[in-house]
């Protein structure tokens, strides 16, 4: 049994990756209530009607229903998801001035109706509407998550596994810094079963050429898969219900997400997607992988490009 009785959950933004966020807490039976909240109230009646109608087969009863932001208030964790998205051709960072005035709206609706829980943040970019939810809310910033880089550990992994013919579960490295174009491999730390990639690569040296591949992969997956489908909404979803998991099991799992630093890797006052222990009590503590200097780096590039655009918002 994952899960733990009596939690509640309000999500913010039923678009493509709120309701397959949605999809997959009713799949995994990890949550007892789920308010969903949406300008587009018809959509969410009608994701509402669909997602009941699939609580049967779920693995364990869940209540749905549409919400307003009254239900934040003893809520546990609210999720949002809410803002517009990257077209073809954006970046993530284009979102940035859209998204901000969206949040300022959502989070101060959250917030006055007595919300003390846990927020998860998965819109773009975010890292830098982590860091305005922190500001927006006054929560403290344990309590502020972004999703973070949550996904491209998710698909660094899924690239080497594949390379190296191992189940995902069985490589362990990370993607740190921006979920977004300034991202970094920690080559320094990956391995697979203990066995270190420099030593991998060693034993294949054929491989090596593709390493530089599967990181521009990483990288530019959203990219592709938007000029594919319009959206990215599943391994975001599978992602955000990881930490979600992580939160109400009170987990202690490690997990690369947006976090707040406070002197770790030699930086402050930013969120960045670095691996941090997650548990009931939202980031227990950032852990400070240990970095080559092209990584290290490579980590203040990414941090200095949050910096820059956030600032002039938070002046
Ligand atoms: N962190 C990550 O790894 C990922 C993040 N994203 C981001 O997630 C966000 C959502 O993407 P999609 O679901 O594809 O977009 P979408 O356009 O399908 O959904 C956005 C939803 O937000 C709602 N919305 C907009 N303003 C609102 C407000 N003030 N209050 C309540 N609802 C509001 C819209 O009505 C819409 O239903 C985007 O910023 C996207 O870039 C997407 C994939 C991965
Ligand atoms: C859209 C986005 O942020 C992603 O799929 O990585």
């Amino acid at each position: 049994m994952n899960k733990i009785k009596g939690n509640k959950i309000v999500l913010v933004g039923n678009g493509a990756v709120g309701s397959s966020y949605a999809f997959s807490l009713l799949n995994q039976g990890i949550c007892d209530e789920l308010y969903i909240i949406d300008l587009n109230e018809e959509r969410v009646i009608g994701d509402v009607m669909d997602l009941n109608h699939g609580v049967l087969y779920a693995p364990s009863p869940m209540k749905i229903k549409a919400g307003s932001y009254a239900d934040c208030h003893d809520a546990d964790i609210v999720v949002i998801c809410a803002g517009a998205a990257q077209k073809p051709g954006e970046t993530r960072l284009d979102l940035v001035g859209k998204n901000i005035k969206i949040f300022k709206s959502i989070v101060e609706e959250i917030m006055t109706s007595g919300f003390d829980g846990i927020l998860l943040i998965a819109t773009n970019p975010v890292d830098i509407l982590t860091y305005a939810s922190w500001k927006f809310s006054g929560l403290p910033k344990h309590r502020v998550i972004g999703s973070g880089t949550i996904l491209d550990t998710a698909r660094f992994r899924y690239l080497l596994s594949k390379e190296f013919d191992v189940a995902s579960s069985s490589v362990h490295a990370n993607i740190i810094g921006e979920h977004g174009d300034t991202e970094l491999a920690v080559w320094s730390g990956a391995n697979i079963a203990g066995v270190s990639l420099k030593r991998l690569l060693e034993m294949h040296p054929e491989k090596e050429d593709r390493m530089k591949d599967i990181y521009i992969n990483v990288r530019d997956a959203a990219y592709q898969i938007i000029e594919a489908k319009g959206a990215t909404y599943y391994g975001v979803a599978m992602g955000l219900m990881r930490i979600t998991k992580a939160i109400l099991s009170n987990q202690d799992v490690v997990l690369t997400v947006s976090a707040y630093l406070n002197g770790e890797y030699g930086h402050q006052d930013v969120y960045i997607g670095v691996p941090a222990v997650i548990n009931r009590n939202g980031i227990r503590e950032v852990i400070e992988s240990p970095l080559s200097e092209e990584e290290q780096i490579k980590f203040d590039y990414s941090v200095n490009t949050m910096k820059g655009i956030q600032t002039p918002f938070f002046k």
